[in-house]
């Protein structure tokens, strides 16, 4: 069991502690025959950030499905705000932000209109995208744009006012350059601040504070229990 925040200490069943936004204990899945992880558990309270660790394959997205609902194939316990998973999935969804590997950009669209897909008004597209050194791209064709503008597109949502409480981000960092990582450090900072949360994955190291981690790697099932032996 991992726990976030010193302000909130852990729980791992029953109500939450204070401020607790996500609780996980108990947690395995598999795919495909092979335990990608086991007994795994953490809180994330409002204010902190965690970020989850392993080795390309160890389940970092599949466990990133599972904690936003779209993969419902899991053993143990997830707790939205105290509320157990599948009843909590619409209120948890009601405060989630969440940007996959695929970052949902409409590359048919421009950044001003995948905005308004978001709901955002063109004032505040505006000023998200100029945010992200998107001002003058704002009328091209996403599919115009190189695959870091076109994250800087996905991550723009981070920019819009009445942002939602949990964020979830696999892999922001991918294809940014050092001055958008530092933004998007700097914007994953205020987001702490003003009490939100933050769950991400990253294969690059994260300047953020208070930054929590979980290795993938630290929740295999314990083999040698099992009376497994592997050849070689
Ligand atoms: N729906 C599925 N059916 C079968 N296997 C799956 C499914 N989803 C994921 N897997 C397998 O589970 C493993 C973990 O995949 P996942 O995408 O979660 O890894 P990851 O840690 O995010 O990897 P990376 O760092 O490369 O993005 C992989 O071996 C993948 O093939």
């Amino acid at each position: 069991m991992v726990s976030l925040s010193s302000e909130y200490p852990q729980k791992t069943s029953g109500a939450p502690a204070a401020g607790s936004l996500l609780a996980v204990s108990g947690l395995s899945c598999e795919r495909d025959g092979r335990i990608l992880f086991c007994d795994l558990g953490f809180t994330l309270a409002a204010g902190a950030a965690l970020q989850v660790e392993g080795a390309n394959g160890a389940g970092k997205s599949t466990l990133i499905r599972t904690l936003i609902g779209s993969a419902s194939d899991f053993d143990g316990d997830i707790r939205w705000r105290g509320e157990s998973y599948p009843r909590a999935l619409t209120a948890m969804r009601a405060s989630l932000l969440y940007i996959g590997h695929n970052a949902g950009v409409r590359r048919g669209l421009t950044p001003l209109e995948n905005l308004a897909w978001y709901g955002a008004s063109g004032e505040h597209a505006m000023q998200a995208l100029e945010a992200v050194g998107l001002y003058g791209f704002e009328d091209v064709l996403c599919q115009q744009l190189s695959a870091g503008q076109n994250r800087r597109v996905a991550l723009a949502r981070l920019y819009l006012p009445s942002s939602p409480l949990l964020w979830v981000l696999d892999e922001p960092l991918a294809a940014l350059d050092v001055a958008g990582v530092t933004s998007l450090e700097a914007q994953m900072g205020r987001h702490l601040k003003r009490g939100g949360g933050i769950l991400l994955t990253s294969h690059q190291p994260v300047n953020l504070m208070p930054l929590a981690k979980v290795n993938l790697a630290d929740f295999q099932p314990d083999t040698e229990s099992l009376g497994i032996t592997y050849a070689g």
